[in-house]
């Protein structure tokens, strides 16, 4: 019984398989999960890199859809033991409309459940964020917290609301029947800032340096701490607590983890520098060149610009009242909890996490000449 249990091939489903931490989701899978029969890739956009996987021993099967068509999902969910859920619109440069978040990170996230549920898939994996918990409205730092420190957690940015509504929504779901008669068993992780191969925003900072000759001026204070993670760890934590859902159903079922791994507490500019320093860029300024009061009025004045553009154009800098916020407010964890519940370690220390990253930042940027 125990034999046949270990030889029997596991359907997963990846949704969001093709963007930054989907796409490193699916490669775990492929090198880390022995039990991996068959390989769904469910995203709106393809990727052309999924062909080469399509030779591997695995079945790797790619299906374009949307979250927000439920019949889709039901379709891709069909059959499948596990789903990883990772698509979601992270926009928190007004790029999208509030309703289309809304519209994909909840209702998709709906969507994914009610499959589950339908079809009879057992294990939902939701791919989270920090920002569920804060940087909250008000600024309060969230020094070395866990899951279990106590935060005003007042969110009015249509991303984090829509996080926090889906996580909610993936929680409640844990232990509803689903088709055949068996629980259902969630869980929700939550990555801080994710770093590492193919990370757009590091590579536009990078770009944009490029531009300047090679300098980057520093804007929030060096004190200010995020807590960043590896993607690579991220994925790890991902396909681990999906395989372990199964065994440890009650103890994992309807909980929440921090994604974590050993990168150090920095300033956003100071963390990104572990980067782009190595590829020739340099930051200016041991403080901010601009005080506080002015980097709050130009990032009101992009608000103010993005609204009065939007019917002719659209306008969406990397500075506004929220990412400020955001980059301006100390958020740093420290947690075990993953540990403690499913045996949870980086695979990559920060040494391999650093190496890969600045790897990728100079192929990223020479090929952008
Ligand atoms: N990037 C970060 O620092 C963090 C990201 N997250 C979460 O991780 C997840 C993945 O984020 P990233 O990889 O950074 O973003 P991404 O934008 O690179 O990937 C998201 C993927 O979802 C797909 N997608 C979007 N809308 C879809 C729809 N309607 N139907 C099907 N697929 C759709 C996109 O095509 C994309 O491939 C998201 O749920 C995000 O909220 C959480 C914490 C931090
Ligand atoms: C874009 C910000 C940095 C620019 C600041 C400026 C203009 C003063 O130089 C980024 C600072 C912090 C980032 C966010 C943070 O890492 C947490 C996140 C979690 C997510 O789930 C999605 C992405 C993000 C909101 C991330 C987005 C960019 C920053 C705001």
């Amino acid at each position: 019984m125990a034999d046949s249990a270990q030889a029997q091939k596991l359907v997963y489903l990846v949704t969001g398989g093709c963007g930054f931490l989907g796409e490193h989701v699916v490669r775990m899978l492929l090198q880390r999960e022995p039990r991996l029969g068959e390989l769904r890739v469910f995203d709106r956009h393809l990727g052309p890199w999924l062909e080469e996987l399509k030779t591997g021993p695995v079945r790797v099967t790619a299906i374009q859809g949307d979250v927000t068509e439920a019949h889709e999902v039901a379709a891709a969910v069909a059959g499948a033991h596990v789903v990883i859920h990772t698509a979601g619109l992270v926009d928190v440069f007004g790029r999208a409309s509030p309703e289309t978040i809304h519209e994909v990170n909840v209702q998709g996230t709906r969507n994914v459940i009610e499959a589950c549920v339908q079809t009879g898939t057992q294990f939902l994996v939701y791919t989270s964020s920090m920002e569920v918990v804060g940087p909250n409205t008000k600024g309060h730092p969230f020094y070395r917290g866990n899951e279990d420190t106590l935060y005003e957690a007042v969110h009015r940015h249509p991303y984090p609301c829509s996080k926090a509504l889906a996580e909610r929504l993936v929680l409640e779901a844990n232990g509803r029947e689903v088709h055949g008669g068996l629980p259902l068993v969630t869980c929700a992780l939550r990555p801080t800032g994710i770093y590492g191969e193919g990370h757009q925003i590091m590579r536009d900072f990078y770009r944009q340096g490029l531009r300047l000759g090679g300098w980057l001026f520093r804007a929030i204070p060096a004190s200010v701490e995020h807590g960043r993670v590896y993607v690579g760890n991220v994925a790890w934590m991902h396909v681990l607590a999906a395989r372990e859902l199964e065994r440890r159903a009650a103890l994992m079922g309807g909980q929440v983890y921090f994604c974590y791994d050993g990168s150090p507490y920095k300033s956003y500019e100071d963390f990104n520098m572990e980067f782009l320093g190595p590829c020739g860029l340099q930051l200016v300024g041991a403080r901010p060149l601009l005080p506080y009061w002015v980097l709050v009025f130009l990032a009101a004045l992009n608000a103010l610009l993005q609204w009065l553009l939007r019917p002719l154009v659209l306008y969406a800098p990397l500075l506004n009242p929220y990412t400020l916020a955001v980059a301006s407010t100390t958020f740093t964890v420290s947690t075990d909890k993953a540990q403690r519940h499913f045996g949870y370690e980086p695979l990559f220390s920060w040494e391999d996490s650093r190496t890969r990253t600045i790897l990728w930042v100079q192929a990223a940027g020479s090929s952008a000449q």
